[in-house]
């Protein structure tokens, strides 16, 4: 659990009463639970299912329709090649160790994080640095720390700080790296405490393929990227040949997770609505509508503050953080805004959101900038949208397979000179010390961007020595000194202009999203006994209204008959409660589906057609004629009025509920 997490009103959060929540109200449950369930899959039921739909028909519009993006639908099933070009199939990796006496399967990342971290723990535990988690009260105190000294271990000065750095250093380990670490700090299986195989790299796509011969090998798609980017053409076309210019494509995308866990967090099949936003790269990647966000204040976690050890992210202004490059163009920061108020629409806590920024070890080498939208929830910081400058990187490797153009051309006003850094090996020198590769360390500099031969040529000059990645070379990565290549500047004559676009990428995974935002809604209300409400927003909450009539009588049928077919004309969802409990158990336990509002149908009502409005989060109520019940509700579902606007303009009603 992530320390110290509390819900949106203060209060302590108990997971396991929260998922008891999710399980008794049916939002999900792990998929094929007949047959034992299937780890990292799981089912939406009725309320999860149609909080997806609401949170995507947001996301439609945030994204889809104001900012004038074309959708696309592009296929799951993804032959080998084009997973082959985008690096999908030799890098898309992780790696794994088995532990020999169980068969378990351990991600070896996760694996050495977790003991090392857990190692660390009962250091601090050992040293009584946790024992303050209890505040004020004495005797909890007391008992902690009696607790702690039994099993906790006390760490050398020296072994701590190497295990702190060696977390900082994880996501640079190669799989010689992670051996080398597992042997020398004794890693074991920490549910066994069986020692584990050396680990193994094992591709994270799901193989099959296309056809009864199974010639064809496929994949099911790990995003939704690249068939994105292979409609390139078609779109440009959609556009009338002008940037920039956005696609979006919401379908789900697989991925075989070694160790799925944490629920919805790492799953092996989830949806994700990913945007491809094209751009010229000439002109400093401008954005048209910047101006419009430049004074939005945002949390921006740099990497420089994670370097000297920070994790508090810094609030400016989105104006601010482009004009000093910490982030790194106006495009980029136009959609990080966009992600934030599209979280905010939804309904999640802005004191639980930050961007982080990725470490330059963590981003491709291709990437110029790249910033995670990361929500607190009780498994701490979790990346739940990723928005990268992907450069040209994905569309300069599918062109230089296919051959097809993926690229812009515009005829120049006057033919022009310009300068270009090439990327050229030494044929002499190159062919002999490449051997068989030389082609395919050749064509991956054909693919480099100018941004990235620029940088190659600066570090060159500095270092006389630069490191590419070459996904079709064993490694993956070449080293390259001055006498094997040359990035210099060349100028010529042109009179077309041609250039490669840009991709801005955010990339949302909506079940993480979905998952942190029942989260963040949920809270118990105090009284005789505590009672769990799910606080969603009416807009996105997954059903509308609650119906309740006073009492079982038949007296109510017709009224009841008749108040559900306005609701229906008024296409607000609602949900019909005429258990014998009484109106207060009825309430608190639909609070639990987070239902926003309730309509009680009593004889006051048979008499005057007049109804009570409930709201959920303050159990307050109005009292009006149904028109204007139903007209109060259709507003607030649409985010056009609040319950506050609505309790000033009708009548306030005192009837008791609980
Ligand atoms: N196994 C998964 N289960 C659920 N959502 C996922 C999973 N993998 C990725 N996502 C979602 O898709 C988004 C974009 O995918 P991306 O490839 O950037 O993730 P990632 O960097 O591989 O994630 P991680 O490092 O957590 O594995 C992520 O921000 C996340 O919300």
């Amino acid at each position: 659990m992530a320390p110290e997490y509390k819900t949106t009103k203060g209060q302590d959060f108990d997971r396991p009463a929260f998922e008891s929540l999710l399980k008794r109200k049916n939002f999900l449950w792990q998929s094929f639970e007949p047959y034992g369930a299937v780890k990292g899959l799981f089912d939406y039921g009725p309320p999860l299912e149609t909080l997806e739909a609401e949170v995507i028909n947001i996301w439609r519009d945030h994204f889809i329709r104001t900012e004038k993006m074309m959708g696309l639908k592009v296929s799951m099933l993804t032959p080998y090649a084009v997973l082959k070009t985008s690096g999908h199939v030799d890098k898309f990796a992780d790696f794994m160790c088995k532990d020999p006496k169980n068969g378990e399967i351990l991600r070896t990342d996760h694996l050495i994080k977790d003991v090392i971290e857990s190692r660390l723990k009962s250091d601090r535990e050992a040293r009584g640095e946790k024992v303050n988690e209890e505040e004020d009260d004495p005797t909890k105190k007391k008992k902690r720390q009696i607790k702690a000294s039994k099993t906790a271990v006390k760490l050398d000065d020296a072994v701590r700080q190497e295990y702190e750095h060696l977390l900082a250093t994880l996501d640079d380990c190669t799989g010689d790296d992670f051996a080398a670490l597992i042997k020398k700090h004794d890693i074991r299986n920490p549910s066994t405490g069986n020692e584990v195989e050396p680990p193994v790299s094992v591709n994270l796509m799901f193989q099959t393929q296309i056809g009864a011969t199974g010639k064809e090998p496929a994949f099911l798609r790990p995003e939704t990227a690249q068939g994105q980017f292979l409609a390139f053409q078609k779109l440009l076309e959609f556009s009338d040949d002008k940037l920039p210019f956005a696609s979006a494509c919401i379908g789900y995308s697989f991925r075989n997770e070694l160790s799925p866990r944490s629920g919805l967090l790492r799953v092996r099949e989830f949806l994700m609505a990913e945007i491809e936003h094209f751009v010229d790269p000439a002109g400093g990647k401008k954005h048209a509508k910047f101006a419009s966000v430049r004074d939005i204040k945002m949390p921006l976690l740099s990497r420089q503050t994670q370097t000297a050890g920070g994790s508090e992210p810094t609030i400016i202004t989105i104006g601010e953080a482009v004009d000093t490059k910490l982030v790194d163009n106006e495009t980029l920061g136009y959609f990080l805004v966009r992600i934030m108020l599209f979280m905010e629409k939804i309904g999640i806590d802005m004191a639980k959101l930050r961007f982080r920024q990725h470490m330059q070890n963590e981003m491709a080498h291709y990437a110029a900038d790249c910033w995670d939208c990361e929500l607190l929830n009780s498994y701490g910081w979790i990346e739940c949208v990723g928005c990268a400058d992907r450069s040209a990187y994905d569309l300069s490797v599918h062109m230089k397979a296919t051959g097809v153009p993926l690229q812009v051309r515009e005829p120049l006003k006057e033919p022009i000179r310009v300068e270009e850094f090439q990327a050229q090996l030494d044929k002499k020198k190159s062919g002999p010390h490449f051997k068989k590769d030389v082609g395919k360390v050749q064509e991956a500099l054909d693919a480099l961007s100018q941004d990235v031969r620029e940088k190659l040529s600066i570090s060159m000059k500095s270092e006389g020595k630069v490191v590419v990645d070459v996904p079709a070379v064993a490694g993956g990565k070449v080293e390259l000194t001055k006498d094997l290549v040359s990035f210099d500047k060349e100028s010529k004559v042109v009179s077309m202009r041609e250039y490669i676009p840009n991709v801005i990428e955010p990339s949302f995974g909506i079940g993480r999203i979905l998952y942190s935002l029942m989260e963040h809604v949920y809270w118990t209300r105090e009284g005789d006994a505590a009672r769990s409400v799910m606080s969603f927003k009416p807009t996105v909450a997954p059903i509308k209204v609650l119906v309740v009539p006073l009492q079982k009588d038949t007296r109510f049928a017709t009224l009841l008959a008749h108040l559900e077919e306005r609701l229906d004309d008024a296409q607000l969802s609602f949900r019909l409660d005429q258990s014998g409990v009484s109106i207060g158990k009825r309430y608190s336990r639909n609070d639990e589906l987070g239902i926003p509002f309730g309509i009680t149908v009593d004889y006051e009502s048979l008499e005057d057609n007049s109804f009570t409005l409930r709201d959920r989060d303050s159990t307050k109520q109005v009292r009006a004629p149904l028109e204007d019940i139903l007209e109060a509700v259709s507003r607030m579902v649409k985010g056009k009025e609040t319950w506050a606007e609505v309790q000033r303009r009708l009548p306030a009603f005192e009837g008791k509920e609980e």
